[in-house]
């Protein structure tokens, strides 16, 4: 055996020792893992080119974004990044499943509350990761998890174990249950803190053709709109959670969390009015999630789980023995750069306070993290790997891109001998083509996916007995490059987004900042404003019920009192005396309804105008940019 190959599988040694090490302590919490998609067919049509390298093994990504300077100068910066795992295009949901799912998988049969989030752009693969693709037979997450939860059943120790499962979104703050006709649900804290969605349907299912056939239901209800980028956009978060019950008891839990589209946070600017409400409360969502994420990283006392509803549905998963695996996925195209590198530094915030080592980059990083508080922040600053100045004719991409992705494939060349068998594991799973000869996936069927062939006698192996899933641990995350760090922007931008001003060019010099300070105002105020709204909505309605209820109860005494004066004998001053007291608690109760709405109603034009004044304001940097330009011609 030569140098190198020792030198390989000692790193591989040392690895894998490291990450059994991590587990015995009842570490990692948290995995966090990017996943590329390849560029569809509606990019490379556009011309569009895959401007993302993906190194699988040193899970490492680098986007090599095109910019302009004021001189109209192109030029590429570099992005660099680095996570727990980074998937290429050419990995399968079934090797991303082994890697990082598989291992939380087992921690919720030890007891654990489990998470697995998918996070992204709309159209950037968060349902093809969750649910696989049904008219491609591609598995995804729910069902490679579901497999592996029934063979685990299997084992004697875990055979009183029962599955339940309860499937839901959130939209727009709402909680609909998606087993039930999308009935609304309430979400209550109890007097111990424990958060129970009150009416949310529970399935009990005894095989994964049961658990399947109920998540194709829910999928079918969930809420999608059309939008420009995708037609099947998802602006809900939609929760799958699968329950361990021993008896009536919680014996551990598994959510799946397939995230609304992360770009549609910017919608606070949208338009139409509940559009903004519902970007609001998407991008209020995932800043939370990500707060919550970091307390549970950073081992923090204090989880701030009530930020928004979808935290707090969640909180027992950020609490006690709990693990969270976050896949943030991205499109490769360089149309989708700025919610590329939204997608990597949301995900690169979610683990990085644990990162720096040096003063030097803790300081980058304090100052990075104030900034990237706000979610849609499009620039914000990021460690630059390196910038290539480049002629202004010269074209960055000359090269195939599909030449490049081709060559990609380090995830089947190197680190494939180190899956699980998982033929062998799941039976009758289809594999993909590039995974296989066309011969070998003509074993395989759609009907095997759904209705998979008898258990074979070779279930999971027992977790003790297994060998510890290949997660790499990544050596180099105290790496990132600071060549050439660019400067800072002096207070976050929430709004600004790649439609405020025009192209890439370095516009800070040239935009008044004053004029764009006033629009930041403006864009928080309209947030903070869309929050209460949002709250008090919620409230006005349940209110209102609570309403119609005392009505009726008081109608019933209303009737009371007439069917008793009609009595021979009746007391008359009694009758004067219950009518009065009526009259009054009904005026009394209408009055407080309609000053509740006069605030709401009050509150709605605020924002309207709010969103006037945004709109104009932003109407007027885009005008002094393009002047700018002008003269710079
Ligand atoms: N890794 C992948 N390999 C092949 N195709 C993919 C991959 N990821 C995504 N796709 C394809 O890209 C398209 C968009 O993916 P998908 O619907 O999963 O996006 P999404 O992030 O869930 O969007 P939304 O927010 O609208 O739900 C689909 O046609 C899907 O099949």
């Amino acid at each position: 055996m030569n140098m190198d190959n020792e030198l390989k599988i000692t790193n591989q040694i040392q690895k894998k020792v490291k990450f059994k090490m991590l587990i015995e302590q009842g570490e990692p919490k948290i995995i966090v893992a990017v996943r590329k998609r390849p560029l569809n067919k509606k990019e490379m049509n556009k011309g569009d080119i895959d401007i993302v390298d993906v190194s699988n093994q040193q899970s490492q990504v680098v986007v090599k974004e095109q910019r302009t300077k004021v001189d109209l100068t192109k030029y590429i910066e570099e992005h660099q990044f680095n996570f727990d795992a980074a998937f290429d295009e050419n990995t399968t949901n079934e090797q991303l499943y082994l890697q990082i799912v598989r291992p939380i998988v087992e921690a919720a049969f030890n007891r654990a509350k489990v998470t697995c989030f998918a996070y992204g752009q709309t159209g950037s693969g968060k349902t093809y990761t969750m649910l696989g693709d049904y008219s491609e037979r591609v598995p995804g997450l729910y069902l490679l998890a579901a497999y592996d939860i029934f063979c685990l059943l299997n084992n004697e120790c875990y055979g009183h174990l029962q599955i339940s499962i309860s499937f839901y979104e959130i939209y727009c703050g709402k909680l609909f249950d998606l087993l039930n006709e999308r009935t609304l649900l309430h979400a209550r804290e109890d007097a111990k803190g424990n958060v129970n969605v009150v009416g949310l349907q529970e399935r009990k299912v005894q095989s994964v053709e049961q658990l399947m056939k109920v998540i194709e239901q829910g999928s079918a209800s969930r809420i999608t709109a059309s939008n420009s980028s995708n037609n099947d956009s998802s602006r809900s978060h939609a929760i799958l959670q699968i329950t361990l019950k021993d008896g009536n008891k919680c014996h551990g839990k598994l959510s799946f969390i397939d995230l609304a589209g992360s770009e549609r946070g910017a919608d606070v600017s949208d338009t139409n009015k509940q559009t903004r409400f519902d970007g609001a409360e998407i991008n209020k969502s995932l800043l939370a999630l990500k707060e919550c994420i970091r307390a549970l990283d950073l081992n923090k006392n204090h989880t701030p789980f009530r930020g928004s509803k979808l935290t707090l549905v969640l909180k027992d998963s950020f609490v006690g023995n709990c693990k969270t695996v976050m896949i943030g996925n991205f499109s490769p195209s360089n149309s989708s750069s700025e919610h590329t590198l939204n997608t990597l530094r949301y995900a690169d915030r979610v683990k990085e306070l644990k990162k720096p080592n040096d003063k030097e980059l803790k300081d980058q990083v304090t100052s990075l993290d104030k900034l990237a508080r706000e979610l849609m922040l499009p620039r914000q600053q990021q460690p630059i790997k390196k910038q290539s100045q480049v002629q202004q004719q010269f074209n960055p991409f000359k090269n195939n891109p599909l030449q490049n992705y081709q060559n990609q494939n380090l995830f089947q060349q190197q680190q494939q001998p180190q899956f699980l068998n998982l033929q062998n594991s799941i039976p009758g799973m289809m594999i993909p083509q590039t995974q296989q000869s066309s011969q070998t996936q003509q074993q395989y069927s759609y009907q095997n996916y759904i209705q998979p062939p008898p258990p074979q006698p070779q279930p999971m192996i027992p977790l003790q007995q297994q060998q510890q899933p290949q997660l790499k641990i990544n050596e180099s995350k105290n790496k990132h490059s600071f060549q050439k760090p660019t400067p800072q922007l002096n207070e976050p931008r929430p709004y600004v987004n790649e439609n405020v001003l025009p192209g890439p060019v370095e516009r800070k010099s040239k935009v008044n900042q004053s004029m764009e300070d006033d629009l930041m105002k403006i864009g928080q105020k309209h947030e903070q404003l869309i929050s209460v709204i949002l709250e008090e909505e919620e409230n006005l309605i349940s209110n209102h019920r609570s309403h119609i209820d005392s009505m009726v109860e008081l109608v019933k005494q209303e009737m009371m009192l007439l069917h008793n004066i009609d009595k021979p004998g009746s007391d008359v001053d009694e009758y004067v005396k219950g009518l009065d007291q009526i009259l009054l608690t009904k005026i009394e109760e209408i009055q407080t309804l309609q000053f509740q709405l006069q605030t709401f109603r009050s509150h709605l034009s605020e924002e309207e105008t709010l969103q006037k004044q945004f709109y104009q304001q932003r109407q007027q940097i885009t005008q002094q940019e393009s002047e700018g330009s002008e003269i710079f011609k």
